[in-house]
């Protein structure tokens, strides 16, 4: 850890990253409640085209952060950073300068599960707007302690983002065993061994956790780590000299990089990994399709990499919350209100999955008699 210069009036960012459904939106939601993250801009970055996660967070919080919370939604930040970060940091510092909203103590940032923290860093790092006005205070890597290991074996997102951490946040220990927790561990003690590993529970994580890591130092983690952060600087370079339009199929056409390099967005996420919607325009009735999803994950949970929505439920005037992750189904949990915002406002059912070598129409027949229309 290299600490910040007592003079450095940088706005210091917190990176919080962390594998699909791994609970970063949880630790935040905890985190925002704490008075150390008073006055903190947030920044969410969604996958798809429907943002599920910012109506997650607590709407008691949401009115301190309301005029600095930022959605990042053209795509996963690793492959939009250039666009979606760099405006959006940009903008923040812009509109505090014009007294639109107070000056940020310190910005947030929650990436999708999907992201590199590579490209990530080095734009905290390097680019010159940015890296003049705020500095890298922290890598926090949310690490579930019931899919990591299967995780870290299958997504080399999840390798890199432990081994840029700072700290390691292992989540859900109230689900995991004490001997698959070791085991984990010690897989993360290989992959990083400097960050801290903390253990959490339902999200609750002192803001020290999160907070004051010092400036970020690729030199005390594993080499690897150095070398990908090379890489990065080579591909901004590439990309000064190239605005190149790519399209990835699987994750559709907000996922494009249409400021990367296309080899190097190539490179980022996984072929087989694709995102997408089915809307339900009807209200549903719950114990028939609880017994859809459960037999849908039954059959193809290995390759479900996460779902999340919101539900009209039959007779519940109240918007139902489902998140999955592989074979798991979390305790369904209702919000306060419809959100007012689109795609919501019409009321409608969304379920986003992110899914790994499974075909959006085997999904599609699972849920045959509940879907209306299903919406891309
Ligand atoms: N039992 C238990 N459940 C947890 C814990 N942390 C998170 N969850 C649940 O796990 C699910 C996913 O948590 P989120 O916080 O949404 O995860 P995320 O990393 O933001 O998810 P994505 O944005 O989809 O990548 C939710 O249903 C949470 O309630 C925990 O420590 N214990």
């Amino acid at each position: 850890m290299t600490a910040a210069g007592a003079g450095d009036r940088r706005i210091p960012v917190t990176l919080l990253t962390g594998f699909l459904g791994a609970g970063k939106t949880t630790l935040l939601n905890h985190l925002l409640r704490q008075p150390q993250a008073a006055g903190s801009a947030v920044l969410v970055n969604e996958l798809g085209t429907v943002g599920v996660d910012p109506h997650l967070l607590d709407p008691r919080l949401l009115e301190k952060v309301d005029e600095t919370l930022v959605v990042l939604d053209s795509g996963c930040i690793c492959c939009s950073v250039q666009g979606d970060l760099v405006r959006a940091l940009k903008g923040l510092f812009m509109r505090a300068l014009r007294r639109e909203i107070p000056a940020p103590r310190r910005v947030l940032v929650e990436t999708t599960g999907l992201a590199d923290p590579a490209p990530v860093i080095h734009t905290l790092m390097a680019e010159p707007f940015i890296a003049g006005r705020y500095r890298c205070d922290g890598v926090i890597a949310a690490v579930d302690a019931t899919h990591a290991l299967q995780q870290l074996g299958a997504h080399r997102e999840a390798v890199r983002q432990v081994a840029m951490a700072d700290r390691l946040l292992i989540t859900k220990c109230d689900l995991a065993d004490e001997a698959g927790r070791e085991a984990l561990k010690r897989r993360l003690a290989g992959l990083n061994p400097a960050a801290a590993q903390i253990e959490v529970r339902m999200g609750e994580a002192g803001a020290d956790a999160f907070f004051g890591c010092g400036l970020y130092d690729p030199a005390g983690k594993v080499p690897d780590v150095a070398a990908w952060l090379g890489e990065e600087a080579v591909q901004a370079r590439q990309t000064a000299h190239a605005a190149p339009q790519w399209r990835r199929p699987g994750m559709g056409a907000r996922h494009a990089a249409a400021d990367a390099a296309p080899e190097a967005a190539a490179r980022r996420h996984d072929e087989g990994v694709a995102s997408f919607v089915l809307r339900f325009d009807a209200p549903l009735p719950w114990f028939e399709f609880s017994d859809a999803l459960g037999l849908l994950l039954q059959l193809h949970g290995n390759r479900i990499l996460r779902i999340k929505g919101l539900l009209d439920v039959a007779g519940d005037p109240l918007p139902r919350v489902v998140q999955c992750v592989q074979h798991t189904v979390y305790p369904p949990a209702s919000l306060p209100a419809w959100p007012d915002q689109p795609p919501f406002g019409d009321h409608r059912s969304r379920l986003v999955f992110i899914v790994r070598d499974l075909p959006r129409e085997a999904v599609e027949a699972m849920f045959a008699p509940f879907v209306g229309r299903a919406a891309s």
